[in-house]
């Protein structure tokens, strides 16, 4: 395990040295896939590293988490809190969609909710271009598979040094790094509306995403929801599409 934290630090250090940058910043939700990382560039840059945090109308416990994971690593760390921001984005188009007679009720959680994730991308772009940092993702590879993940929103990252591990990886790197372990044991979740959970959401738990992933037997069901996600969400694994250029 040691080895793994070793080469995913030193591959942050020479991203950053390729780039021509002075360091890495992370948004810390108080959840474990972003602890990981705030522990990672932590390590790779001590002083030169940046963990914030982003509250938009976010449960206030998630609030606390956070505030523990950049305890446990000692990363500098910035609060940003978007929720008026978000609430006057939001309701700026509601109005306008009302007035034309298009407001869909029906889509609205989903696009309050890829705002808030979408409104994290370019607050850690702003920042990330005051200090002349790369921004740093948190997708595992189970994320990356199912396409769960908002698309320019927490997917719009330069580094994603967690693609390669499951869910179960990614907890036995929280728990070589010192992430706390209530935080390592709370149920994975984007915060994005009351009771949330990814597993609830997906339907499948990230067990059984990670069996598969290995090449494990899971249940006919199971593999169905998976690979349906995996099509669906083909476009966020892409680059924009683009026609045949012009002769
Ligand atoms: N075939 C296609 N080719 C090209 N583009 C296509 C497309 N189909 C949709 N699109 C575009 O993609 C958009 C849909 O994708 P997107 O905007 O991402 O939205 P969508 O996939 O519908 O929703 C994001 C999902 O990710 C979850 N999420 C978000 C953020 C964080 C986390 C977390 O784990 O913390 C989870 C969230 O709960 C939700 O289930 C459409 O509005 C459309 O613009
Ligand atoms: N309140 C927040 N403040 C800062 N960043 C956030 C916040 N909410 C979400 N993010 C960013 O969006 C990423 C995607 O969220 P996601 O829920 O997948 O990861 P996580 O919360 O770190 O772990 P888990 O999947 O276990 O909940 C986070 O890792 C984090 O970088
Ligand atoms: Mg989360």
């Amino acid at each position: 395990m040691q080895e793994k934290v070793n080469h995913l630090v030193e591959w942050l250090q020479e991203q950053v040295q390729d780039a021509g940058v002075n360091g890495l910043l992370v948004g810390i939700s108080g959840g474990i896939d972003s602890a990981v990382v705030a522990h990672l560039i932590q390590r790779a840059f001590p002083k030169q590293s940046l963990g914030v945090v982003l509250p938009c109308k976010s449960n206030p416990g998630d609030q606390e988490a956070a505030y523990k994971v950049i305890e446990s690593c000692g990363i500098e760390s910035l609060t940003v809190d978007l929720t008026k921001t978000h609430n006057v984005l939001y309701s700026t188009v509601q109005q306008q969609l009302e007035t034309k007679g298009d407001y869909n009720e029906n889509q609205e959680r989903l696009a309050d909710a890829n705002l808030r994730a979408r409104l994290r991308m370019s607050t850690l772009y702003t920042l990330a271009t005051n200090y002349k940092y790369l921004v740093v993702g948190t997708d595992n590879a189970a994320e990356w598979h199912t396409g769960y993940f908002t698309k320019y929103g927490d997917g719009g990252v330069d580094l994603v040094p967690l693609l390669h591990l499951t869910k179960g990886e990614v907890r036995d790197l929280a728990r070589e790094l010192g992430v706390p372990s209530e935080i390592v044991d709370k149920a994975p979740s984007a915060g994005l509306w009351e009771g949330q959970t990814d597993e609830k959401e997906m339907g499948v738990t990230y067990d059984t995403i990670d069996s598969y992933l290995k090449g494990e037997e899971i249940p006919a069901e199971d593999k169905k929801i998976i690979d349906d996600m995996h099509k669906r969400t083909e476009h966020k694994r892409q680059l924009a599409a683009a026609p045949k250029a012009f002769d």
